[in-house]
């Protein structure tokens, strides 16, 4: 089968600069859940922008559901990917349902039809969107009166809205509290979508994710199931810690010390 997403030897840098990313290949089938971990600087954030179509690589090729990512139009490319990222809206004076009406723009006739209020059937997927993110009460707050937590799940609601093929999220349990961070994560599980986020923390990442790609330096260090992939060596590779690792369990337990 296609995979959902396939990186061939790809390699980013900003103009002008070295590579940050060197060499990343890896392909994503339909529907698994990976976390891309890794220390501070490490290439995460770089690697997910080359998902969302933000930055083109500098070699190699990024391609969704089989196609290179830029050889499509840039609505085209939004109705496959979405992404939930750290810089947030700055119309602080939206409403949450306008905002997370954003996200139907793609599907949209006219890609620059703005804010013209949304048909019937859009109508209906902004309130899913919201209603599955515990938003519908918020609906007619302005973003900017919303708290970390509260933005941040419009956020992922105006993904969603988006009916994407594949979402990427950059650390999209920032500003959560533990039941919203379990929340969270349990629904991106039973989307089934295509889902690649970036996560520190590495326990709740091994929980959660079927798959792990560790970064390093801008490189692949380890690519696999959390219980294949996490070892102390990795981690003292990657993260320059001690790590413990208990494989007694379901799923392996961490702890960590300098
Ligand atoms: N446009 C840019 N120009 C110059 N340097 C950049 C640019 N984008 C990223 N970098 C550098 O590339 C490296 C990787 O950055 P990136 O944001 O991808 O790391 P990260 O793994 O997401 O880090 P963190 O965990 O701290 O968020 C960093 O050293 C960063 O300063």
């Amino acid at each position: 089968m296609t995979p959902a997403l396939e990186f061939r030897s790809v390699c980013w840098g900003p103009k002008d600069r070295p590579d940050i990313l060197t060499d990343i290949s890896f392909s994503v089938p339909q529907g698994q859940i990976m976390a891309i971990c890794g220390a501070n600087g490490a290439g995460k954030t770089s690697l997910l922008r080359l998902i969302y179509r933000h930055q083109p690589p500098r070699r190699g090729t990024v391609s969704v559901t089989g196609r290179d990512l830029w050889l499509m139009s840039a609505p085209e490319a939004a109705r496959i990917v979405a992404a939930v990222v750290q810089e947030q809206p700055t119309d602080f004076v939206l409403s949450v349902r306008q905002i997370v009406a954003l996200g139907r723009l793609p599907h949209r006739k006219g890609w620059g039809s703005g804010l013209a209020l949304p048909g019937e059937a859009d109508c209906a997927i902004i309130d899913a969107a919201m209603a599955r993110l515990d938003l519908t009460a918020f609906a007619d707050r302005s973003f900017g009166t919303l708290s970390g937590g509260e933005r941040q799940r419009v956020m992922v609601a105006r993904a969603l809205a988006q009916e994407p093929r594949i979402l990427v999220l950059d650390e999209p349990t920032n500003h959560l509290d533990i039941r919203h961070q379990l929340d969270l994560l349990r629904l991106l599980r039973d989307l089934g979508l295509t889902v690649v986020t970036t996560l520190h923390d590495l326990p709740l990442a091994a929980e959660f994710a079927e798959r792990m790609l560790i970064l390093h330096g801008g490189r692949m260090l380890a690519d696999g199931p959390p219980d294949q992939v996490l070892h102390e060596d990795l981690l003292h590779t990657a993260f320059q810690v001690r790590g413990r690792i208990d494989h007694s369990g379901t799923g392996p337990r961490l702890s960590f010390h300098l």
